[in-house]
């Protein structure tokens, strides 16, 4: 059985105790993770801080970038290690993984490496009394040990996104993975000691949340800022944590996104674009649909559509080119969406297809599984229409106006991401510009340039993480003015 330390200092190191990881695949345990105590999140702030005052801290930007660069091209040579270790730990397709999770793995360390080589600062001339004048100019400064917490849907990937900004800016981390994915951040400290990253830049500390290395690490006086990803309630206690010291969030949480269908869309790539949004990743995507509005014109057809759609999709282990769906991540998260299923079955939903534990062979019967699962006929107030459920799930519902459909789009606490599809450029343009969301896809979903802003409005957010909107974070801007 593998053992997964905490990565502290450029070290491996044990913790207070050991916690098991099993596959959401079987439920067999196939690691031992050092869950970090007090102690161990204290040493891995204290080497944070250190490396900040050390020969990280007086790299020049070019030489950062350098350092960066060679991070992402030393996943990318060790890429099938990150791609076993991914799938082991999430139980989700290779061929997602190798697609999508891995190579956004690097590329968000290029990413920001480019953005701060690349990035102007402001000037501005003024006049002053005597008539010498005067100039200002901004310049930005690392804000110090930042703190990462992260969930368990895409752990490379999203670890990354804050990792890649924060080192790129001058900063220090110490990542708190989930539970539940430990693997390709402790396998990252292997890459970061490779390509001559010092010490304490980057560290990882195993564990949960509440009493634990989750509490542990944001409630650190040493920790300067906070990013996260993850439920919306879990940011709120975060924002609890970073409340004492007066320190930034930056927060990326929960969805109940809608994709809108209208009538005159591209009929075959609306379903298709629908199927990957509604069950990529077996609907454990923040970003993903769990509404859908059809205009009724076309809404039988839609669902006929998109039930074929969900049959054909193959539930299997991640090394099966055939598979389509892997399980949900841990029994936990399987019970929560199976309450789900519960609960529309018993609010009078129409279940089109799905809504229960597929039969698999062998020891996958003892998996994390559920089906993927389409609903009809609920009101807008049901349950499974209002919460996020984080499964491969979806309930479509009829509309007949641009106005109705925006209205019940936007009538909801999560303002993520929502899908348009439509032929009619001038209304993607209207119903774009009103859907209370972070971001707004037209005739695509997931469709990401890192260098556009990305976050949540609402409920699903704070700030916006990006390009050159990472630098607004993980930066601190210096105005200085110069009397002339
Ligand atoms: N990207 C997203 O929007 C995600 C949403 N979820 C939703 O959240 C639900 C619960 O999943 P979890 O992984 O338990 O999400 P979570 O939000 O509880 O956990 C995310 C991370 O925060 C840490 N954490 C939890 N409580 C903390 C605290 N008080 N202080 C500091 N760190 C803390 C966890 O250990 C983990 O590393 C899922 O069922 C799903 O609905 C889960 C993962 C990602
Ligand atoms: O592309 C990204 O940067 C992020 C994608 C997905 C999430 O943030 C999520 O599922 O939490």
């Amino acid at each position: 059985m593998k053992q997964i330390d905490n990565f502290i200092d450029g070290a491996y190191v044990g913790g207070s105790r050991r916690f098991d990881k099993r596959s959401p695949l079987n439920n067999h345990i196939i690691a031992s993770v050092a869950e970090a105590g007090r102690s161990e999140v204290d040493a891995a702030v204290q080497a944070a801080r250190a490396a900040l005052a050390g020969p990280w801290g007086k790299l020049a930007v070019n030489e950062r970038v350098d350092l960066l660069y060679g991070v992402a091209n030393e996943i990318n040579r060790r890429f099938d290690e990150f791609l076993e270790a991914e799938c082991a730990d999430t139980g989700k397709p290779m061929s997602l993984a190798r697609h999508i999770d891995i190579p956004r793995g690097a590329a968000n360390f290029k990413v920001f490496a480019d953005t701060v080589k690349n990035v102007a600062s402001e000037c501005f001339e003024m006049s002053t009394p005597d008539g010498h004048g005067a100039i200002n100019y901004a310049i930005r400064r690392p804000v110090g040990v930042v703190a990462v917490v992260c969930p368990w849907n895409l752990p490379l990937l999203l670890m990354t996104w804050k990792v890649g900004p924060a080192l790129a800016c001058g900063n220090t981390v110490v990542v708190k993975p989930s539970e539940e994915t430990p693997q390709t951040a402790t396998l990252l400290g292997e890459v970061m000691n490779a390509v001559g990253v010092p010490n304490g830049v980057y560290n990882v500390v195993h564990g949960f949340g509440p009493d634990s290395a989750g509490e542990f690490l944001t409630t650190h006086p040493g920790v300067n800022a906070i990013t996260f990803t993850g439920e919306t309630r879990t940011g709120a206690a975060i924002m609890k944590a970073a409340a004492e010291g007066a320190r930034p969030v930056s927060l990326e949480m929960g969805g109940k996104n809608a994709a809108i269908v209208f009538a005159d869309c591209d009929f075959d790539a609306a379903v298709e674009g629908t199927l990957r949004s509604c069950f990529a990743n077996c609907g454990q995507v923040c970003l993903g649909t769990e509404r859908v509005y059809v205009e009724r014109p076309i809404f039988d057809k839609f669902v006929a559509a998109l039930k074929k759609g969900a049959e054909s999709m193959k539930l299997g282990a991640p090394a099966d080119p055939t598979t389509g769906l892997g399980p949900l991540i841990s029994r936990e998260h399987q019970d929560k969406v199976l309450s789900y299923y519960a609960k529309a079955r018993a609010e009078g939903a129409t279940i089109v297809t799905g809504g229960g534990v597929p039969d698999m062979p062998g020891d996958l019967a003892d998996g994390c599984w559920v089906q993927p699962t389409i609903w009809t006929g609920l009101s807008d107030e049901a349950s499974v229409c209002r919460e996020e459920v984080f499964g491969p799930c979806c309930h479509v519902a009829p509309f007949d106006s641009e106005e109705e459909v925006i209205r019940r789009a936007n009538d909801n606490v999560y303002g993520l991401a929502t899908a348009i599809w439509t032929t009619d450029l001038a209304r993607a343009h209207r119903v774009a510009g009103r859907v209370e969301v972070g971001i707004a896809w037209v005739n695509s979903w997931f469709l990401r340039d890192l260098r556009t802003p990305f976050g949540g409005a609402k409920q699903s957010g704070i700030g916006r993480e990006g390009g050159v909107h990472s630098l607004e974070f993980y930066t601190e801007l210096k105005n200085i003015c110069i009397k002339l």
